[in-house]
């Protein structure tokens, strides 16, 4: 049996796909500072991870954290360089594809456009040794004018980028606002892939909504299953479309919407042979790294090596990378398998 510290050594060894990031919940302390953010306001991003608060009361908390983020980042150098020095960490924590998700914001000098023309610029400039990819978000608390206009902006820049732009996402404080599905109708019907935040908290209603949209992939999906407060229509609904759920388990435990790691209803995913990727959600808020997010997957499930290294090859197939580029990941999977695991 491997100690944590082996187990961790091995994640972090590992090649690792990431398919989701928000970039402002990315931030690290570090990377807050280059930003020009004061420590008590870099303690205050990350005191989720100091479990001071009820369980109710995390959710939301994490949400007020993110505007210390979007202080730093509100001029379009320094939404550039944050881009950059994220992807940079993600790179060094030996990801080697990253899809990287934002909502685009106007500033007092910075426009929607002005904003991913940034992230997009701080991706190209930090393109060694990694393959980013951008998806761009619509925040669930924002009215119907302020969500097309951003559809719009997404659109447009969609077509300048298109090997860069790849999809949309639908976030956001979870107990505001509603799913608009012909807005992500729109998204689809413009070459972008689809994936949504769904059942971050119950609601039943909004996990039928989503689920008949089919996207191509959903986000924590932690209320579906009757056993996590879902309802059986819903989880019976999620097996026969089998949408890939991108599970971020820190996340859920720190913003108390389950339980513990042992408790995580990624064990649903387990037992049915379900897809799903582990990703982290927020590594800044949260300070964890893609690797930990794997070390404590293998740990909670009892997940040999080949388990965590099939379920990174796995994950490679429900990117919105090109086909090509997907048979490069796996070729460098494979390659690292036949090196490392015989
Ligand atoms: C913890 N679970 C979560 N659930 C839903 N939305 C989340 C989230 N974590 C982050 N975000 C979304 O990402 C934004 C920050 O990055 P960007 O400014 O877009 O780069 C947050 O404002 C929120 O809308
Ligand atoms: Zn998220």
């Amino acid at each position: 049996m491997e100690n944590d510290e082996e187990s961790y050594n091995f994640c972090k060894n590992l090649p690792k796909i990431e398919l989701h990031a928000h970039l402002n919940g990315s931030l690290s302390a570090s990377i807050l500072q280059k930003l020009g953010c004061s420590s008590e306001d870099i303690l205050g991003y990350q005191k989720l991870t100091q479990q001071v608060f009820a369980q109710e009361k995390r959710l939301q908390e994490c949400f007020s954290l993110f505007k210390i983020a979007h202080n730093s980042t509100n001029n379009r150098k320094a939404v550039y360089e944050a881009t950059k020095y994220v992807v940079e960490e993600f790179r060094a924590d030996n990801v080697i594809y990253l899809e990287l998700r934002t909502t685009p914001r106007r500033e007092e000098n910075m426009t929607k456009i002005d904003y991913i023309e940034a992230v997009v610029k701080g991706i190209q400039d930090a393109q060694e040794g990694i393959i980013t990819k951008l998806l761009l978000s619509i925040d669930r608390g924002h009215d119907l004018k302020t969500s097309e206009e951003s559809m719009d902006a997404i659109i447009k820049m969609k077509k300048k980028y298109p090997s860069i732009i790849k999809g949309v996402d639908f976030c956001g404080n979870p107990n505001v606002g509603s799913f608009n599905c012909s807005l992500f109708k729109q998204a689809r019907d413009n070459g972008l892939f689809v994936t949504l935040h769904c059942a971050e908290v119950k609601n039943n209603s909004e996990v039928d909504q989503i689920l008949r949209f089919e996207p191509d992939r959903i986000g924590h999906g932690t209320f579906i299953h009757p056993k996590y407060g879902g309802f059986q229509e819903g989880w019976t609904l999620y097996k026969q479309k089998i949408i890939p759920l991108e599970c971020c388990l820190t996340s859920n435990v720190l913003c108390g919407t389950v339980q513990c790691y042992k408790e995580h209803h990624l064990q649903e995913w387990i037992k049915n042979s379900l897809p799903f990727s582990l990703c982290t959600d927020d590594k800044g808020v949260f300070g964890i790294s893609l690797s930990k997010e794997l070390a404590l997957a293998k740990k909670y499930f009892e997940l040999s090596r080949e388990h965590l290294w099939k379920i990174t090859y796995d994950t490679v197939d429900y990117s919105f990378a090109s086909n090509e580029e997907k048979k490069t990941l796996k070729e460098i999977l494979e390659k690292w398998k036949l090196k490392n695991l015989f």
